[in-house]
């Protein structure tokens, strides 16, 4: 049922649609420019007075057929793929962006390689409280095969009156545990002036969630050569967390770990919600590892088994988690903490399910 009239009608639509492509894309060149102007100035990208100024320039312009509201409504569309387009470009130009470097950053940590596809564990206490405390939990970790382990010597709590921590003492014994044990010392730093002395002390430098965003402290662990475990904020965004990575990287320090640890929302089952889906958003956004504490996004020792299983079923290079000897007595994080015996079922649990070694 051909009609040489419709045909006639559809090919010069065809030309029309060809033609809007061209210009479409031509426009987003445009604003891509735009885009990099606004990078160098560092203004907004968004611009709602000069988008009211395009709009009235429709309104003025049209003659019809359509009204003024759906072309209008149209242009709003164009506009917020073009803001989109500024932003791919903004990621795509950050160093930590996968699209800058397509293979995955490989972190050496005394030899442990994060970041190949095999799976790791860090372990140990929430605070270091004395050498016999974290000796003991080295001891199970390394029976278990764990190298990396963890514990805090300067402690950022919520109230100025809870146990602040053993600061330069809490990584000197530290030291001597993984030196005697053979592991790598993993231990949050909070102050930017500590970072020199730290480097003696420890293997990694954690950059804890309230500090996801102090700049000078992110600087200063992007300014030395020592790897770098980066915890997301507590009601940070991914993005944010990515462009926290970003100041510690165009330091020149690219071996960072990106560590999940829960976000703040509603919810109160648990201490924090565990964005399990930020894991596979990071490993696709950029070319870091990522960990997920599984003590800090639940606060609950009973959710530590399920949401570790989740993190190496989706994913993750590895898994961070609590152990003290004692918790009940432990000086922060009592709740969540788990035992010798504990740790022993969770890693015995997990054990088959992830990749070892690659
Ligand atoms: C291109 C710009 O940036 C953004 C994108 C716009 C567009 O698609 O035209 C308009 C305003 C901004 O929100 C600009 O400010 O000119």
């Amino acid at each position: 049922m051909s009609n040489p009239k419709l045909t006639e009608l559809r090919t010069q639509i065809d030309e029309l649609n060809l033609q809007i492509l061209n210009l479409i894309n031509k426009r987003g060149q445009l604003v891509q420019e735009v885009g990099k102007l606004k990078e160098v100035q560092g203004t907004n990208r968004f611009d709602p007075v000069r988008e009211r100024a395009m709009l009235d320039l429709i309104q003025e312009n049209n003659n019809g057929p359509f009204e003024t509201s759906t072309l209008q409504h149209i242009f709003k569309e164009i506009f917020k793929a073009n803001l989109e387009l500024q932003h791919d470009d903004h990621r795509k130009a950050l160093l930590v962006s996968r699209k800058k470097k397509a293979e995955n950053t490989i972190v050496d940590i005394k030899g442990e390689k994060i970041g190949n596809g095999s799976q790791h564990f860090i372990i140990g206490p929430c605070s270091v409280e004395s050498y016999e405390q974290v000796a003991e939990v080295a001891a199970a970790a390394k029976k278990q095969g764990v190298k990396l382990l963890r514990g805090g010597a300067y402690k950022p709590r919520t109230s100025p009156y809870d146990f602040q921590g053993l600061g330069l003492e809490g990584l000197k014994i530290l030291k001597k545990v993984a030196d005697q044990y053979d592991m790598a010392v993993i231990s949050e730093i909070v102050n930017p002036a500590d970072i020199e002395t730290a480097l003696d002390y420890i293997d990694v430098i954690q950059i804890g969630a309230r500090n996801m965003q102090n700049f000078e402290l992110l600087k200063a662990a992007g300014s030395v050569n020592k790897p770098v475990l980066l915890k997301r904020g507590l009601a940070a965004t991914i993005d944010e967390f990515i462009n926290a990575a970003e100041y510690i990287i165009s330091r020149g320090n690219d071996q960072i770990i990106l560590c999940e640890r829960g976000i703040r929302t509603y919810e109160r089952a648990t201490r924090n919600t565990l964005d399990i889906s930020a894991v596979p958003i990071l490993k696709k956004e950029t070319h870091l590892p990522v960990f997920v504490d599984v003590t800090h996004s639940t606060g609950r020792r009973d959710l530590l088994l399920p949401t570790a299983k989740a993190a190496l079923a989706i994913g993750a290079d590895g898994v961070m988690a609590e152990v003290h000897p004692d918790p009940a007595v432990a000086l922060s994080d009592s709740a969540q903490q788990m035992n010798i015996p504990q740790f022993d079922e969770f890693i015995s649990q997990l054990k088959p399910l992830c990749n070892l070694n690659t």
